[in-house]
């Protein structure tokens, strides 16, 4: 089965006053993916393309910047949060067994106006990086809600274990990725733009630009492509979500090639990545045993620890 493509209409963002006959449609539909895929299109969520184009166009302003206007805002150097701030290429490995990513990364973590931002050379960085962390917040909550009614749980049931996205009580990352052009010459023996691996937390919203290399692990353990397409946001399972929902959501394995040699186009992402409240205890929805109870901020610690390696862990 390939990625299904939801309409996510009658639950748009602004919308209210959705029909419980219209919810229970689509959380039918979002269970069908989640089940079997772990991966869905949304379209006509109320995030527009314009939105998602005005976000990508002020990050890659801020990545073209020469490397000493990017350092003062490097991720570890935020007090108020570890994992908030810009990441050097080939710094991440997402599969610990290549060689670092080939990409770049803006880390979003925190709202608090306390915070230094951007803004030499890229004066609305700010401005447009927080609203649009806003509304994937909102999206968010929406789908979490749909994907609780989907198993027949209280529509609350991981909406109440997500009430302080933004803060610095939740983990929840906007991140603004960057994959710079590849020489070809230059690349090390298996390296990637971003190595095999499934997301942390509860579910991940991502808009790419529309150079390919997305790929997703089908369960024939087969690569398949995860085209962007403009208008949609593609949402997937994260591995906290997985162990919460006792293997019935699933979190899919994915990667992002490098293009083809001679090619030198570089690609965007912003991938929003929900986590559950740091302090919240994530026990198998179902009652069941199967996984033991975990601390969510002590669960994306760990999985931190293997993407950075033991030697620029940050705990
Ligand atoms: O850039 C992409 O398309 C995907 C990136 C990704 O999977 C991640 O950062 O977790
Ligand atoms: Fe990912």
């Amino acid at each position: 089965m390939g990625i299904p493509v939801l309409d996510f209409s009658v639950y748009e963002l602004g919308k209210a006053n959705v029909s419980v006959a219209n919810l229970e449609k689509l959380s039918k539909e979002f269970r069908k993916a989640f089940t079997e895929v772990g991966f869905v299109y949304l379209k006509n969520t109320g995030i527009n393309q314009e939105e998602v184009e005005k976000v990508m166009h002020v990050s890659k302003k801020f990545f073209c910047l020469p490397e000493d206007m990017k350092k003062p805002f490097s991720r570890g150097s935020f007090s108020c949060n570890v994992n908030h701030g810009w990441v050097a290429v080939e710094n991440e490995s997402l599969n610990p067994l290549r060689p670092g990513d080939l990409k770049e990364a803006y880390n979003i973590t925190t709202l608090s106006a306390d915070n230094i931002w951007p803004s030499d050379g890229v004066d609305d960085f700010q401005d447009v990086l927080v609203s649009f962390f806003l509304r994937c917040k909102d999206l968010s909550l929406r789908v979490l809600r749909l994907m609780a009614l989907g198993l027949d749980l209280d529509s609350e049931v991981f909406l109440n274990a997500h009430k302080h996205i933004g803060s610095d009580a939740n983990a929840t990352t906007l991140r603004s990725l960057y994959y710079p052009p590849v020489n070809s010459t230059c690349v090390k023996e298996n390296q990637l733009r971003c190595g095999e691996h499934s997301d942390y937390g509860s579910i991940t919203l991502l808009f790419q630009s529309t150079e390919s290399g997305l790929q997703v692990l089908n369960r024939a353990g087969e690569y398949v492509s995860a085209p962007s397409i403009p208008g949609t946001v593609l949402i997937n399972i994260a591995d906290l979500m997985q162990r919460w929902t006792s293997d019935v959501y699933v979190s899919a394995v994915h990667r992002v090639l490098l293009p083809p040699a001679g090619d030198f186009s570089t690609r965007q992402s912003l991938a929003f990545f929900v986590h559950p409240d740091d302090e919240a205890i994530i026990s198998c929805c179902d009652g069941s045993d199967k996984y033991p109870p975990v601390n969510s901020y002590d669960y994306l610690l760990s999985r931190f620890n293997d993407t950075y390696g033991n030697k620029q862990a940050l705990v």
